[in-house]
């Protein structure tokens, strides 16, 4: 396997909800991390969002993840931080403490090591004063969950140089993150703007009693919460114009913007009664479930979302799926194709392996059905690929289309189970392509079978066409191999029609 990432040791000083974060992503992107907190329990909190992200992360992708960094407690920021090629500082939010805890970290660091501070809001250029190196110190403003949420807000100070800010980049986007680089230091940046103006409207509805915690959050879920985690707001807004685009929009909707419709520059006082109201509003809103289960359910949410937007836009992705998609091209690329390129061809092809998705449970509680043909599916890419069937060959205008599937469902997969599917070449000529796939949960129950019969084809011309020699080549080997392994039971089998009518 072909390292991922740029750097392979990290430190994290502060393993709270966002050092945690980080830290996961760090170490299920293969970095070592070294870990520096004074909390007594740091070592359990840490390792339980460890856990939840490693759950996350078996629900959101079947690549093949690299080998997971080694994760070390040190007793000082000093020792932390010695050997890393990443701090990532993740205090709590008082510029006192981070200049403090930045100040320890400058003085131990290498003087090349990227410097990133997790800050909602502090300017970058505060954080630099009176460091040795101010030079390679930044503002890496992740979202929580850091572990699924790729978005990191770099932003320079005046003395961060370009240079630092081009390694952030490119080692977050190797760790499938995508870090967005801020034209001008602000304080709270972009996001945590927004995300304010929204708070500040939301604690006055609450404390004016026009609606209570579990309705205000039903009106962001239901309605635009959805809109933005896909398009964001200006290009939700351009739809909203019509044909007439965003120019009618803001015709339209600007003026209301001097109607009374906000209350941002009035500031709710967070008075003793009004976060009384709020925390025993948010106790019942959360029914008894705790903050670790909230954040599984939350992970299986965001992964479902993920995972819908990359087969958005035709099955190109579209944002954060997008990203994603991307993502795990490299970590198969980094896997070395080695599982694609000398498969044992005496036995059915073990060239396909998956794990069964929040968004593939359906009202039964089970995988649904059209998820089978979903991993079926991919099986089948994993052998196109195989024998060269790739993206460029299918881009050159040819192809195998499957013009026939029969699946037979035998057992059940439920969330979370790992899958594997099996494939064995029943017959090959100069065109079809005869196949079957049988897939196994857990521990190696076999819950469904596939029988598929691909055309090769000219995709321009839209009909079936010898495949190339190149192609017939590869395969011949394994079909070869196949012929000699017994017809696999359930081959050939219809659905049982005749017998269904003979029985009414
Ligand atoms: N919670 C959130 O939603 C987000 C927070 N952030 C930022 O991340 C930073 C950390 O926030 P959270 O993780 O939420 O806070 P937290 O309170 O969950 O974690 C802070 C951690 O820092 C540790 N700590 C305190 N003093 C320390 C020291 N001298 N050296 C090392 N560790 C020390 C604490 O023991 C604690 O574990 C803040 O700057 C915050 O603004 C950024 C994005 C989102
Ligand atoms: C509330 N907050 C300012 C700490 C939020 C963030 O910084 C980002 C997030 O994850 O919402």
């Amino acid at each position: 396997m072909t390292s991922l990432s740029p750097i392979s040791r990290a430190a994290a000083i502060g393993g709270g909800v966002i050092g945690g974060g980080w830290i996961a992503r760090f170490l299920l992107a293969g970095i070592d991390v070294a870990v520096f907190d004074p909390h007594p329990e740091a070592q359990r909190i840490v390792a339980e969002v460890i856990a939840n992200a490693e759950r996350a992360y078996g629900l959101l992708t079947g690549a093949p993840l690299p080998q997971r960094g080694r994760l070390t407690f040190a007793a000082s920021v000093a020792e932390a931080v010695k050997d890393a090629q990443w701090v990532q500082e993740s205090v709590p939010e008082r510029l006192d403490l981070k200049r403090r805890v930045l100040a320890e970290i400058d003085a131990a660091a290498a003087p090349d090591a990227l410097i990133g501070s997790s800050t909602s809001g502090l300017k970058p250029t505060e954080l630099q004063e009176g460091l040795s190196h101010p030079e390679r110190l930044f503002v890496a403003h992740p979202y929580n969950p850091v572990y699924l949420l790729p978005l990191v807000e770099i932003v320079g100070g005046t003395a961060t140089t370009p240079a630092t800010v081009a390694r952030a980049r490119e080692v977050l986007d190797a760790i499938g993150m995508k870090g967005v680089v801020i034209a001008r230091e602000i304080e709270a940046f972009v996001g945590d703007r927004l995300l304010e103006a929204l708070w500040r409207e939301a604690l006055w509805l609450i404390k004016d009693d026009i609606c209570d915690v579990e309705t205000l959050d039903d009106v962001i879920r239901y309605s635009f919460g959805l809109r933005w985690a896909q398009m964001g707001l200006f290009q939700t807004y351009r739809i909203a114009g019509g044909e007439a685009g965003m120019r009618h929009f803001l015709a339209q909707f600007g003026p209301c913007l001097h109607w009374p419709w906000t209350k941002l520059t009035d500031v709710v006082d967070l008075d003793e009664a009004l976060v009384e109201k709020i925390g025993a509003q948010s106790d019942a809103q959360a029914a008894g479930l705790s903050i670790r289960e909230l954040e599984r359910i939350r992970d299986e949410n965001l992964v479902g979302i993920v995972q819908a937007l990359k087969a958005g836009q035709g099955g190109r992705g579209w944002g954060a799926g997008a990203l994603l998609g991307d993502f795990e091209r490299r970590l198969w690329a980094a896997a070395g194709g080695e599982r694609e390129s000398a498969p044992e061809i005496g036995a059915p092809l073990a060239l396909h392996e998956a794990r069964v998705s929040p968004a593939w449970i359906d009202y039964n509680g089970h995988m649904t059905e059209h998820r089978y043909l979903q991993v079926f599916g991919d099986a089948t890419d994993a052998l196109l690929r195989l024998i060269g069937v790739d993206l460029a060959y299918v881009e050159a205008g040819r192809s195998y289309y499957t013009v026939e599937t029969h699946i037979r469902h035998l057992d059940e997969a439920r969330l979370g189970e790992a899958l594997k599917v099996t494939t064995q070449l029943l017959a090959v000529d100069g065109k079809r392509l005869h196949l079957f796939h049988r897939l196994f949960a857990g521990e190696g129950r076999e819950i469904a079978t596939a029988e598929q019969m691909l055309l090769h084809v000219d995709t321009k011309a839209g009909r079936a066409v010898p495949a190339p020699e190149a192609v017939l080549a590869k395969l011949s080997p394994i079909a070869q191999a196949h012929a000699r392994l017994a017809v696999p039971e359930g081959a050939g089998r219809s659905v049982g029609a005749k017998k269904l009518a003979e029985a009414v």
